[in-house]
């Protein structure tokens, strides 16, 4: 049974202003469920409805098996982690952790051996007796967590938890969150983020929103192999996927379009008789750009702008046609002085992307 379902799910602001509409999902128990998409496009809006701090305008929400709409926060079985860790700083560590549970009227002894175990999930046992401003700012974001662990919720919601850290301690508190995951299987969590790094590597599933809705749901390799449409492709990605105009010119198992820049794409994505001659956008990966010696058959061949070389790969930037925006590749390793070297490009057909109208041809 899913542990969380939410079926035509909205919510409007002041009674006029829309901000999410028609939002079906269902989240499994055990899942890490990434929310991810452009600022403002109502991620932490989701979530605070999720968690009962923001009236769900719209639709049911239901967990395990109950709709949950009017239940308050505290009874909804959910641990929220916020990025300010909202520690209370005159608490040492074992009180912050303690705190819920002696509202709560719990036992001594259950709140012992409760926060006993979350802090050892947290490698914070040699820590219980300081006062929060003595510890680091990663340390501070595992109390937070620990505080939700021995509640031990149905759900675990995380809004952007690493966002307030340095890079070096994102990195080290991202992969402590994978390993606590790991040490939970079944429990269930959802996280928004606006890091695209933390979201393919802590996601079981990643949900795309953009325009008030999903714009698609997957595994990041599927967001990343297979976007449904033209947005998720050049979200999800950096530098963002390419997209090149063509015509399809021929069609069946692998569809053949001639491109407006002179090439010509080769895609394993099917279409039929009736796409003949449609108007698509090809969609190309920077880093699936192979460079090709001069007049063999080629997707894409350009005059490069400029390049940045950051060791281990070196993005080219060729040169704008007609004021679209510049076609970027990847290519692995350190290459010599490429500016203004014209250069002929292909892209293994698995990896070459067809849009109509926008939606990927892979998905009809
Ligand atoms: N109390 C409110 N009243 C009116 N509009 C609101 C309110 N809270 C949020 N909004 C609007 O709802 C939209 C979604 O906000 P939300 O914070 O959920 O976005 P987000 O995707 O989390 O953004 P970010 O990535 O920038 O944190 C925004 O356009 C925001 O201005």
């Amino acid at each position: 049974m899913a542990e969380l379902k939410l079926r035509d799910v909205a919510k409007t602001y002041g009674g006029s202003v829309e901000v999410l509409k028609n939002i079906d999902l269902e989240i499994g128990k055990g899942e890490l469920v990434v929310f991810v998409g452009p600022s403002g496009c109502g991620k932490s809006t989701l979530l605070r409805m999720i968690a009962g701090l923001e009236q769900i305008s719209g639709g049911t929400l239901e967990i395990e098996g109950q709709v949950v709409n009017d239940v308050p926060p505290a009874q909804r079985g959910i641990a929220m982690v916020f990025q300010s860790y909202a520690l209370y700083p005159h608490m040492t560590v074992r009180d912050n952790m303690s705190f819920a549970l002696k509202l709560a009227k719990k036992s001594k002894e259950e709140i012992d051996a409760a926060v006993t175990k979350a802090a050892r999930i947290l490698q914070l046992e040699p820590y219980l007796d300081r006062l929060p401003k003595a510890l680091s700012g990663g340390q501070r974001q595992r109390v937070a967590i620990g505080r939700s662990i021995v509640r031990d919720p149905k759900v675990y919601l995380f809004d952007e938890p690493l966002s307030n850290l340095d890079a070096a301690l994102r990195v080290a508190t991202r992969i402590e969150i994978a390993q606590l995951k790991e040490s939970m299987p079944d429990s269930t969590m959802i996280y928004v983020t606006h890091d695209q790094v933390e979201a393919m590597t802590l996601a079981s599933r990643i949900v795309v929103l953009a325009n008030k809705g999903i714009a698609q749901v997957g595994t990041p390799l599927e967001l990343y192999e297979r976007p449904e449409n033209e947005f998720v492709a050049q979200f999800i990605g950096s530098p963002a996927m390419n997209l090149l105009p063509g015509k399809i010119t021929g069609t069946g198992a692998q569809t053949t379009v001639k491109l407006e820049g002179g090439g010509v794409a080769v895609s394993n994505a099917p279409s039929t008789e009736a796409d003949m001659g449609a108007a698509v956008n090809v969609g190309v990966r920077p880093e699936d750009m192979i460079e090709l010696e001069a007049g063999d058959d080629y997707l894409f061949e350009g005059k490069v702008d400029f390049t940045e070389s950051l060791g281990e790969v070196t993005i080219l930037y060729f040169q704008k046609v007609n004021g679209a925006d510049p076609v970027i590749a990847k290519l692995p390793g350190i290459h010599g002085d490429l500016r203004n070297k014209h250069v002929h490009m292909t892209v293994a057909p698995e990896k070459v992307q067809v849009f109509r109208n926008g939606k990927s041809l892979y998905y009809r």
